[in-house]
């Protein structure tokens, strides 16, 4: 049996819209083995056990790929990341499920070729690079090809997202989108999205603040999400070094140094509003996606 482990991701990071994203510890687990016949899919709500599944989906174009036809295929999921909240549950599913059936077929592709792959199924490598590869990484799709660079980020922040009790899709988030840009706002983030990662390589906090404002996305978004405004306004004054939409929404991401009065603060402040919302303490995940074979 096929056991991978796959980091949630936050996309984006403020200003790098498609191009930035984190790989974080937080982990959905999945099990993949060949059995005789058929698909059985197991740890998940009935809406994703049947064919459509993203993982199945994902290993059934690996399989396609690499030539491979196993007789069925079983697959447990232990889901820890939540859907459908900005946290990457797509790219986990789509990196899971390449990585399983390559294991499957006897390791015939490379990660160059598993981030190819995922990044055809999933638009955009965003969430699905620092998912394979671990750490923050900025990455790009040009004709065909996907060029990406891992950034050393000093690795002593904690990235606390808060997350709502509701799901906001990604195809729903980019359909609020422009189709257009201003040329100004164009300025606005490529100034600000090489002041993020500079100042998050030299761990410049005070850069951190400035550096996380967007203008392509989170304006549109952010209309989406109850509260949202208010729990910015809320994170600046409680002294976060950072705080940007995680991926396409609706998770708020903050960027925190050891701070347990903020934790605190914020907890306080979002039990008091709707939509159940909760924080997490998470650290980078520097090693990306693990595939082993268990018994
Ligand atoms: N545990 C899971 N089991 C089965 N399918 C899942 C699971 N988690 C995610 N998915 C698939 O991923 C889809 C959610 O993808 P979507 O892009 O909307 O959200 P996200 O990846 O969580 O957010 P973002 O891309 O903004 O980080 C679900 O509709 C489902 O198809
Ligand atoms: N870059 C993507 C991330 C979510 O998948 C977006 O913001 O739509």
């Amino acid at each position: 049996m096929i056991r991978v482990q796959v980091p949630a991701t936050t996309a984006n990071v403020g200003p790098g819209f498609d191009a930035l994203g984190i790989a974080l510890d937080l982990y959905n687990v999945f099990y993949m083995e060949e059995i005789d016949s058929g698909l059985i899919i197991e740890g998940v709500d009935e809406e994703f056990r049947n064919e459509d599944n993203l993982i199945y989906q994902s290993m059934v174009t690996t399989f396609e790929e690499v030539g491979y036809k196993p007789k069925g295929i079983k697959i447990k999921v232990e889901s820890n990341i939540p859907v459908s909240r900005g946290l990457g549950s797509s790219a986990t599913c789509i990196v899971g499920g390449i990585m399983g059936a390559n294991a499957l077929a006897g390791n015939v592709l490379d990660k160059y070729d598993i981030l190819k792959i995922a990044t055809e199924i999933e638009g955009h490598p965003d969430n699905v690079a620092p998912c394979i590869f671990g750490g923050m990484v900025t990455s790009i799709y040009d004709k065909g090809e996907i060029h990406y660079s891992k950034i050393p980020v000093k690795n002593d922040y904690s990235f606390c997202p808060i997350i709502p009790d509701f799901k906001l899709s990604t195809s729903e988030a980019r359909g609020v989108l422009p189709e257009v840009v201003d040329y100004k706002n164009a300025v606005f983030n490529v100034g600000r999205v090489a002041l993020l990662i500079s100042s998050l390589v030299n761990g410049e906090d005070e850069l951190l603040a400035l550096a996380c404002d967007d203008v392509l996305h989170q304006p549109y978004r952010g209309g989406l999400i109850r509260d949202y405004d208010n729990i910015v306004n809320a994170v600046k004054e409680a002294g976060v070094k950072g705080v940007f939409l995680s991926g396409a929404g609706p998770t708020i991401m903050t960027i925190v140094r050891e701070n347990d009065d903020y934790i605190k603060i914020m907890n306080d402040y979002v039990s008091m509003l709707e939509d159940n919302w909760i924080m997490k303490d998470l650290k980078i995940d520097n090693e990306g996606a693990l595939v082993e074979e268990v018994v």
